[in-house]
């Protein structure tokens, strides 16, 4: 394999018409690294992939493949592998010749002898294990099976980045879940730089070493999945990655007046007094059957490893979403209409900020139940 790149990304920003799809975005990727653009639809991650395959041009910014200057040139001198959600494959070729498309078409001087090219496919074909389909067609394959063709495809030409839009999104969820894992493994193997666009947390976080949020084409945080999901930096982050409750509270001394529930570790400095929203994870509520308490269970749902109870807080605070694990949940067996005390186990603070754009649940994945 060629060695692989890192990748520069600086004040990159991008318009269409009067529409801002990127904005001061800069981000610095080692050689190596599986890093995935998460953010929800229209945040601007394609762009930036486009961008950095050299099938869009920024407006500003600068874009650096190792230290050579990038934007000087085109797609094909960049050395970058490309797989796209919508297996691009040539339906009139076999397998094999779908997979050596990239090299029979290099300069005459790059190009490799027949022989070679024949043998570096094969390799590929074992290598994404479907070493015993190269004379099928696209159309005798199943979608899995498409995508791992297309992959070998964008590995034969050796590059030193790879990319990948939503590469599993029209798979069913099993297949992604296989690939994914198969994904990360052939990464481990082969080292290569791979950059990967997904609006699927659970993907994000359990393939790529590390994740960048986008939002309004802007770069919302940055880090290992730990500290993106376990300590988000802004509620935009909070609410894209992983179910989360939103208390509404206000703040008195940088605390959160929240009368109903004892907070036990309080994250987020610096929130200013006046109204605030307090984000509090499901698994981090903690319930206690209590006669006096003041909440009271709605929705017991036992359904799969973990138990999810809705617990409405007397004078209407809204419901508040508890996740326990099944032998925890043993112990109490809740049951709709208990009385119940609450504890938070962690909770962070932010102010309100007038005007905020603050997502709505409809607009959450729900991929979360799983984290
Ligand atoms: N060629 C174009 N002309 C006009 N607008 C565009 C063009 N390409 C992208 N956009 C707009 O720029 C914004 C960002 O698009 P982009 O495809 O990068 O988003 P995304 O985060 O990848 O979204 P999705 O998850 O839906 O693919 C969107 O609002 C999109 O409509």
């Amino acid at each position: 394999m060629a060695q692989s790149s890192a990748i520069h990304v600086k004040g990159i920003g991008k318009r269409f018409g009067s529409f801002v799809a990127l904005s001061q975005v800069d981000l610095d990727i080692r050689a190596g690294e599986l890093v995935a653009l998460l953010g929800p639809s229209g945040s601007g991650k394609t762009t930036l992939l486009r961008i950095i395959a050299g099938l869009e041009w920024p407006d500003q910014g600068e874009l650096l493949l190792n230290s050579d200057n990038a934007l000087r040139r085109g797609v094909r001198e960049r050395q970058i592998g490309f797989v796209f959600q919508h297996y691009a494959l040539f339906r009139h070729m076999s397998v094999l010749e779908n997979v050596a498309f990239g090299l029979r078409v290099m300069p005459r001087r790059r190009r490799p002898g027949d022989a070679e090219i024949r043998s570096r496919v094969q390799r590929l074909l074992e290598l994404v294990q479907i070493g015993h389909l190269g004379d099928r067609y696209p159309s005798q394959l199943s979608g899995g099976e498409r995508q791992r063709v297309a992959l070998a495809r964008a590995l034969a030409i050796e590059p030193a980045v790879l990319l990948l839009d939503e590469p599993f999104g029209a798979l069913d969820a099993k297949v992604r879940k296989d690939l994914r894992r198969w994904l990360r493994q052939l990464h481990d193997r082969l080292c290569m730089t791979t950059v990967f666009v997904t609006h699927d947390q659970e993907e994000a976080l359990e393939l790529a070493d590390r994740v960048v949020v986008l939002g309004h084409g802007r770069i919302e945080q940055v880090g290992t999945p730990e500290e993106v999901y376990g300590a988000p930096r802004n509620p935009f982050v909070f609410d894209f990655l992983g179910q989360v409750n939103r208390v509404r509270c206000q703040v008195r001394g940088g605390r959160p007046l929240v009368p109903y529930a004892h907070i036990e570790q309080m994250n987020g400095d610096g929130a200013q007094d006046g109204p605030g929203t307090l984000y509090v994870r499901p698994h981090d509520v903690v319930l206690q059957r209590d006669p006096a308490g003041p909440a009271t269970v709605r929705f017991v749902g036992v359904v799969g490893p973990v138990v999810r109870l809705e617990v409405e807080v007397i004078m209407g605070a809204p419901v508040l979403e508890a996740e326990m694990p099944h032998h925890v949940y043993a112990g109490y067996r809740f049951t709709a209409g208990d009385r119940v005390s609450v504890r938070f186990r962690a909770a962070t603070l932010f102010s309100d900020v007038a005007g905020e754009q603050l997502l709505s649940p409809a607009d959450l994945s729900l991929t979360s139940a799983a984290l």
